[in-house]
């Protein structure tokens, strides 16, 4: 985004007294690119109001000031899967987080960062810093007990690794000094399992009692369904390049470096996606540089849907926005008779109207493309402080754990109180415990709210020997939450992207955790690729917003940047 556009949208402001809220501080800060002499889309339509939803509104709003914006929610509150609850609690209040509770500072995270600046958030995220408990201390439950991960700068490291190696989640991990001479995969393998690629590069141990907690921690999914091309891209395409990982490293870094430092394989949609990002994000102020450079995670003080909240906001103040919440969209058609538009079916009998857009963004889940997991969150609070028996982040739970050690099929537990500090205004413990996801795959029903918290409960008492009584607890279902890319995910995408622009021609793009990754930062970042592909006459292009997926370029040697470290060039 270039500074004519910024410059645009201000002079519109003045002109039209309903244009686009605008903040004086932008102007000097961001790059806006000119759509002068460019059309522009008169109506468009955004469905659904969660984060994908309310960005790509966003984004849209600043690129095209003076078009008609529809966004279209289900339900009567904006913000999908981010929801914070604050509760009270005796002495105070506590934030409660029923979906995703934090940020994290990673290459993804710059359009983010320069969307919390836009809406001067600023002065609302608490950062949790790289060298607190909660950032260096990460637990694994395993077989019947926390084992501390191993983590730059942590306390008795020879008596952790000692430790961990006694208790046998180790077990297997020397086989990775092995990978340069374990034989390449068949050519004719076009994707297989995360659990069954590592499994022939290293063992099948470490998949079942590292790799695995981290996919729950994650994906709340199963490492033996989840796709290795889609999430290990760069090992994968780093076997099928040089016939093992190790090789194709030592080949990159040390034979032919065409740059100096630490090189990984990228594709080149994400190499030159990731300088477009840090060229429009230059303006980001340099204090909030640092923070995020210096932190591990970020949040806001009445929790992450300050965000979304922000989003809507902004979005309400822009007379040329309209929010439709409690109407549910039924479907969208291409316009017959040659209309370059879509027809949009909302609303219910006998209220249900039907209305035709120039361009439709849709953030609503797609069939065909990915299953889906369900999670339950139940967050507790304990007035007493420091219950837990150790500091940290919290612990994740590996596949492998015993049924008897685990019969309530966690995922993890999060001790709120040291991840996030700054958002509860009463002294305690605050945890969250994660139940279900692909364990609950399949299922017909889940357990009632009372259910998860009386599981939840008993899963603590297990694991951290707290038998003491929350005072405030909370669970939350979130059905069908989490897309799983399984294995043969981006070909599934591949046909998608071809039929919809086959069937739309452009006219309908698509952004959300199904197709731009599944955390938050990925959202924001796909709604404003997506916004920022409609530049110019970029609206009227052939494209569904899945450019990276059609993209047929090898994978190229690119080098690491860590997005908050400024380098001079
Ligand atoms: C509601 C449950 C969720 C689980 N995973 C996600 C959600 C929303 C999405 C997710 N979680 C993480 C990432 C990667 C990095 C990122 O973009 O933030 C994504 C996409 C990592 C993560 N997992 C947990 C936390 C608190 C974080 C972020 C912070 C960090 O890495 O330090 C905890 C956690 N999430 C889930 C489970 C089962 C779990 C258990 C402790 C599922």
């Amino acid at each position: 985004m270039r500074l004519k556009r910024h410059v645009q949208l201000l002079e519109s402001t003045l002109k039209h007294v309903s244009a686009r809220p605008f903040l004086s501080s932008q102007c000097n800060r961001c790059h806006f690119s000119s759509t002068s002499g460019a059309s522009s889309p008169e109506q468009i339509a955004v469905l659904g109001g969660g984060i994908s939803g309310l960005s790509s509104a966003y984004f849209t709003a600043l690129e095209f000031p003076n078009t008609k914006i529809t966004i279209y929610e289900r339900s009567e509150e904006l913000g999908g899967w981010i929801r914070s609850k604050r509760v009270k609690v005796p002495g105070g209040e506590v934030v409660f987080e029923q979906g995703p509770r934090t940020l994290r500072p990673a290459q993804n995270s710059l359009v983010t960062a320069m969307m919390i600046d836009y809406l001067d958030l600023r002065s609302q995220v608490l950062f949790t810093q790289q060298n607190s408990a909660a950032a260096r201390n990460r637990y694994i439950y395993y077989p019947d007990r926390l084992l501390l991960l191993p983590a730059p700068g942590s306390n008795d490291p020879l008596v952790n690794w000692l430790r961990l190696a006694n208790s046998g989640l180790l077990d297997g991990v020397w086989k990775v000094l092995t990978e340069a001479w374990k034989p390449g995969r068949p050519a004719n393998m076009t994707d297989e399992s995360l659990g069954s690629f590592l499994s022939r590069r290293i063992d099948k141990r470490p998949v079942q009692n590292i790799a695995s907690a981290v996919m729950h921690g994650i994906y709340a999914g199963d490492i033996w369904q989840l796709s290795a091309k889609t999430l290990a891209g760069w090992l994968w395409h780093q076997e099928g390049r040089s016939g093992s990982i190790t090789r194709g490293l030592w080949r990159m870094n040390e034979v032919d470096p065409p740059v100096k430092g630490f090189l990984a394989l990228r594709h080149p949609y994400d190499v030159d996606l990731f300088r477009e990002m840090r060229a429009e994000t230059d303006g980001i102020p340099t204090d909030f540089i640092q923070q995020l450079a210096s932190c591990s995670t970020f949040s806001f003080k009445n929790g992450l849907c300050q965000l979304t909240d922000s989003l809507e906001a902004w979005l309400e103040k822009d007379s040329n926005v309209t929010i439709k919440k409690g109407c549910r969209v039924n479907s969208f058609t291409k316009a017959k008779d040659g209309l370059q538009q879509v027809v949009v079916d909302v609303g219910d009998d006998p209220n249900r109207t039907t209305h035709n857009y120039d361009l439709v963004i849709s953030t609503l889940p797609t069939p065909d493309v990915t299953d889906y997991v369900t999670v339950m969150t139940v967050n507790l609070y304990f007035p007493t402080p420091n219950l837990t028996p150790v500091q940290g982040f919290g612990y994740l739970i590996p596949q492998s754990v015993p049924f008897e050690q685990n019969p309530e099929r966690a995922l993890g537990v999060i001790f709120d109180s040291d991840a996030i500090t700054g958002q509860d205004t009463a002294p305690g413990t605050k945890l969250t415990v994660m139940l279900g996801g692909h364990w609950w795959s399949g299922w017909q029903s889940f357990p009632s709210s009372s259910e998860g918290v009386e599981m939840a409960k008993s899963v603590i008492r297990r694991h951290l020997k707290i038998t003491e009584e929350p005072i405030a607890v909370n669970a939350t279902l979130s059905e069908n939450c989490i897309p799983q890319y399984t294995v043969g995910y981006e070909e599934r995408l591949k046909g998608f992207a071809i039929g919809a622009q086959n069937e739309f021609g452009g006219r309908l793009r698509v952004v959300s955790n199904q197709f731009n990754g599944i955390g938050v930062n990925d959202c924001i970042t796909g709604a404003w690729d997506m916004a920022r592909n409609l530049r110019g006459e970029g609206w009227k292009s052939k494209s569904c917003g899945l450019d990276r997926v059609l993209d047929e370029r090898p994978w190229v040697p690119a080098e690491h940047w860590s997005p908050y470290v400024r380098k001079k060039e």
